[in-house]
């Protein structure tokens, strides 16, 4: 198939584009400031659905950072575009401009998860401790049962360039109320309805993984039990926050 431009899509479609490649642009500066990632070591992506606007066979795409910019140059006019099998589309950015090294790996979230509308991965530092170890981490705070509805999982180690990794975190994730998995000696991935909830979620996974690791470091915490983690989670997701309040 050709390469896809912009101009091909309908003005609704290229105003939804637009406003997703702002919404990623500035989610990126959330990683940085909230200390999850080192360098440029991380990314967040959200999807764009088309619907009916869709020119066949392309009824989404998602936005995402180009590989290796630092956070500083990240405008939405650099913000890639890809079809969900992981193709740059032709964007307006330069050609030149490759998107995320770990594009493959959000674009197979986005086929295997149809409710998933944000991917996050950072290397933030305890996460990934957990993650080198290969070690779940125990649903011992009531904020992880708020959160991530039980225990943060682990999935497979795998080697980044191909379906790998997109793999583990759907064979992980798919079925379970974390919308974060340890990808095992590697670091973790978020997912959420958007890439806010995901990049949330990022933040949280962290700041639980730094909690239970100082718990750990004096005693040996107690998980909370299935029923109570049960509660909290549903209290959390149904309750918790403003209605009709982003
Ligand atoms: O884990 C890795 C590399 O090992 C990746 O997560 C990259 O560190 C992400 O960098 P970008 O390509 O998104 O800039």
């Amino acid at each position: 198939m050709s390469t896809l431009h912009l101009n091909e899509f309908s003005d609704s479609a290229n105003q939804a584009i637009a406003a997703t490649r702002q919404i990623v642009a500035d989610l990126h500066a959330e990683l940085p400031r909230n200390d999850l990632v080192a360098w440029t070591a991380g990314n967040v992506s959200q999807r764009v659905d088309l619907g009916e606007d869709a020119p066949e066979p392309v009824p989404a795409v998602f936005v995402i950072k180009p590989s290796g910019v630092s956070y500083d140059e990240l405008t939405a006019s650099n913000m890639v575009v890809c079809t969900l099998d992981g193709t740059k589309i032709d964007d307006d950015t330069s050609t030149g401009l490759s998107p995320s090294s770990d594009t493959a790996a959000h674009a197979y979230v986005y086929r295997h998860m149809p409710a998933v509308g944000g991917v996050v991965h950072t290397h933030s530092a305890y996460a990934t401790s957990w993650a080198a170890r290969g070690e779940v981490i125990p649903c011992v705070l009531t904020m992880m049962a708020d959160e991530f509805g039980g225990d943060v999982p682990v999935g497979p180690f795998a080697l980044i360039g191909d379906d790998s990794i997109g793999r583990g975190i759907v064979e992980t994730l798919q079925g379970s109320r974390s919308p974060a998995v340890l990808m095992d000696r590697h670091g973790p991935f978020t997912i959420g309805a958007g890439a806010q909830e995901a990049v949330k979620a990022a933040v949280l996974c962290e700041e639980v993984a730094r909690t239970v690791h100082l718990a750990r470091a004096y005693g040996e915490p107690q998980r909370i039990a299935q029923h109570q983690i049960d509660a909290l989670y549903a209290r959390y997701q149904n309750v918790y926050g403003q209605k009709d309040h982003a």
